[in-house]
């Protein structure tokens, strides 16, 4: 096969230029090509005798055949004229210099003034027939557009008779844009005589009816540009009833520009800006709020930027699919390396929510004094937040009941919470809070209604307790029945006014997906923080710490309502007493697993599996860290992946605690035999690496 082409190819080469016959003639190919087909005719013609007239008559049909072949594709007149004027003046040619011979000079001269003549005039034609054709296009163009504008223009005057007739109001229609999505249009309305937005606004319910919109659709009413201004976002098709699942993009975020919680009816993702805000999610039981929930922490896994620390005296269950298939080796990065959880902190009881708090309050006020030079460089007072130096995003859910509780341990909680949100704006700490209710109780307290301006209500139908024009004040026509469905409701930020939304579905299993692809992007704490924090943080996945979590029945890690245990946090004993050989194989696992991978040692006082208790890490506590050594651990942490060794820690503690190399060379080696810390380099080039900024183990294969 190759051989033949080769071959034709070779021929080809040989023969010289191929012609292509079956290209188009431009004006000059074209005027050429008739001419010397006319001179070859009347050479070959007068030699061999051939009638003149047959020239005459191959040229009649010629023109004939070019006028019908033109008339089909729709040449103008003087395009038809002018080719078959071509073919009889060439054929006319013919006839008489077949006649009188076609080698004078008076039948070559005539010739090529013909030639010449019908090249200009094939071009202007060509030119003509271009700009014909342009210009139907355009002609066509405008049609759509005018029949579109007609649209606009038919809803405009709709608008402004419908606001006319309901609000007593006129308006002038600047502007009506359909949405892409087709599920809508919004109207850009200027009202006459100094009428504000709000004016219509109240009557965005009778307008939404007047206007015969499918339920779950409305005609919100917002400001626009300017106080004479507004904007009427009407939707016509009800996108909230459809369950959509969390988009499979995992692609990088960032706190800086944004992360999104769902999207609008116009389709339009809906962003959460918290760099400086907090947030307040409101959602009655059954509403979806868990959802919503993880659809938060699925965005803040996916930015580079963001360290998430969550409190959920609720059994942790919103925290505990972040973490749970992590920390219990189930899910495994594609070369077999381990998967850091999808949140950096889980508190599930309330003594772990106490450290959390503490440290992120530490974390703050350390940040403050150690980044001032940072700020002066940057010339901010903000701090600039990057993977370097993350936010810390401290969510914890049902938060609003912990602030507004009676309760002597709650009011502890509370303090703190109230601190951090209070103190920490510009030095990278924000909060993510729920509410069962958007009651008084919650939204009358001045610190949430000033400081959490990204809101969301979601209502699942759910009337009571359901302030919508507290939750978005100077936004009418906002009515809880308009939100029926399950993860829909209304969502309001400073950058986007409160309307409709819906969360997207997320299921346990793409939550295991974002813990997988996400594990490498999240930032480690930087050091100044990390120092502050101390060893609090260090130890938040120890055994001891996460025991409570290996209480969960392995089924009970969705969405699923779980049972308070007495710590507060999760205690289905009695569950695992129906179906002991499963859950007692996954404790085993899961301790397995979590010694091998956070190197706890298993300590041989430690009573059998199903206990769930690590009584190594209980004696440690206990006998081990003292302040000194927590002074030396967070110092071990603070040090990052470069490390320290015990003559640096030893100094840094001599001051405070009089601490000798010789003890925190043993801290060190104890840390290194249990896993906590990791020794690297050689001789005197020998170091400790919080286990936290260790190098990654090798990969299991
Ligand atoms: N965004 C959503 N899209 C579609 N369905 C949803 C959405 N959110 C929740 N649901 C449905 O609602 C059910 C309850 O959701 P979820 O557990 O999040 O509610 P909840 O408000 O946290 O209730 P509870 O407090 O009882 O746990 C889910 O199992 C799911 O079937």
């Amino acid at each position: 096969m190759s051989a033949t082409t080769a071959a034709h190819k070779r021929k080809q080469a040989d023969s010289g230029p191929v012609l292509d016959w079956s290209a188009g003639h431009g004006p000059v190919t074209g005027a050429l090509s008739a001419t010397t087909g006319a001179l070859a005719i009347a050479t070959t013609g007068a030699a061999t005798g051939m009638p003149p007239l047959w020239a005459l008559a191959v040229g009649g049909a010629g023109a004939l055949g070019h006028t019908v072949a033109g008339l089909k594709v729709r040449n103008a007149g003087r395009t038809l004229a002018f080719k078959a004027a071509s073919w009889l003046v060439g054929a006319g040619w013919t006839t008489w210099a077949m006649t009188t011979g076609p080698l004078s000079w008076a039948a070559l001269g005539s010739l090529a003034t013909i030639g010449v003549g019908m090249g200009a005039g094939a071009r202007s034609v060509a030119l003509y027939e271009e700009a014909r054709e342009e210009e139907a296009l355009a002609a066509e163009r405008r049609q759509i557009a005018q029949e579109m504008s007609a649209e606009r223009r038919q809803i405009a005057a709709e608008w402004v008779e419908r606001i006319r007739r309901i609000c007593n109001i006129t308006v002038r229609v600047l502007a009506v844009e359909m949405w892409e999505t087709g599920n809508g249009y919004s109207l850009d309305l200027e009202p006459q005589g100094g009428t504000t937005y709000d004016r219509i606004a109240q009557y965005a319910a009778a307008l939404s009816a007047d206007a015969k919109l499918p339920h779950g659709c409305t005609a919100a009413v917002g400001p626009g540009v300017h106080q004479g201004r507004a904007i009427v976002d009407v939707t016509t098709r009800n996108v909230l009833a459809e369950a959509r699942t969390y988009p499979e993009d995992y692609t990088p975020l960032s706190i800086l520009t944004g992360i999104p919680w769902g999207f609008r009816t116009n389709g339009d993702d809906v962003l959460a800006y918290l760099r400086e805000q907090c947030a307040l999610v409101v959602g009655p039981t059954g509403s979806g709020k868990t959802n919503m929930l993880h659809t938060i922490l699925a965005g803040l896994a996916r930015a580079e930027d963001v360290l998430t620390w969550v409190i959920d005296l609720n059994a942790g269950s919103a925290g505990l699919p972040w973490v749970r298939p992590a920390l219990s080796g189930e899910l495994k990065q594609a070369d077999g390396s381990p998967v850091r959880p999808g949140v950096d902190w889980l508190a599930g009881t309330y003594e772990e929510a106490l450290r959390l708090l503490d440290a992120a309050i530490a974390v703050g006020l350390h940040r403050k004094r150690a980044y001032q030079e940072l700020m002066a460089k940057y010339d901010t007072d903000l701090l600039p937040v990057s993977a370097k130096i993350p936010q810390i995003m401290l969510v914890i859910d049902e938060g609003a009941e912990i602030l507004v509780s009676t309760d002597r341990r709650m009011k502890e909680l509370a303090k703190r919470i109230y601190e951090f949100i209070r103190m920490h704006r510009s030095m990278g700490g924000r909060t993510i809070i729920t509410a069962l209710g958007a009651t008084g109780s919650v939204l009358g307290n001045l610190l949430i209604r000033r400081e959490a301006k990204v809101r969301v209500a979601l209502t699942g139908g759910e009337t009571e307790g359901m302030d919508l024009s507290k939750m978005f004040p100077g936004r009418r026509g906002l009515r809880v029945d308009q939100a029926p469905f399950k993860g829909a409701g209304f969502m309001g930020t400073p950058e986007s006014p409160g309307a409709l939304f819906k969360a997207w579905r997320i299921k346990p299993s793409q939550i295991r997906d974002i813990t997988v692809a996400t594990s490498d992007r999240h930032p480690r704490l930087d050091a100044v923080s990390a120092n502050a924090a101390g060893a609090d943080y260090a130890r938040r996945w120890d055994a001891d710490r996460t025991a409570w979590m290996r209480d969960v029945t392995p089924e009970a890690t969705g969405t699923e309502q779980l049972a308070p245990g007495a710590s507060g946090g999760l205690n289905l004993s009695a569950h695992r007493a129906g179906k002991p050989d499963g859950d007692d194989d996954l404790l085993r696992r899961f301790r397995e697993e979590i010694d091998a991978q956070f190197a706890t040692a298993p300590d041989p006082d430690a009573p059998s599996p199903a206990t769930g208790l690590n009584l190594s890490a209980l004696r440690r506590e206990q006998e081990q860290d003292s302040p000194a050594q927590r002074a030396a651990l967070a110092a071990l942490l603070a040090a990052g992946p470069e490390g320290t060794g015990a003559s640096a820690i030893a100094r840094a503690l001599a001051d405070q605690y009089g601490t000798t190399r010789q003890t925190v060379v043993g801290w060190l080696k104890t840390w290194a035999d249990e896993g906590t810390a990791v020794r690297v380099g050689e001789g005197t080039k020998a170091r400790y690496v919080h286990r936290d900024h260790a190098p990654e183990p090798p990969s299991g294969d």
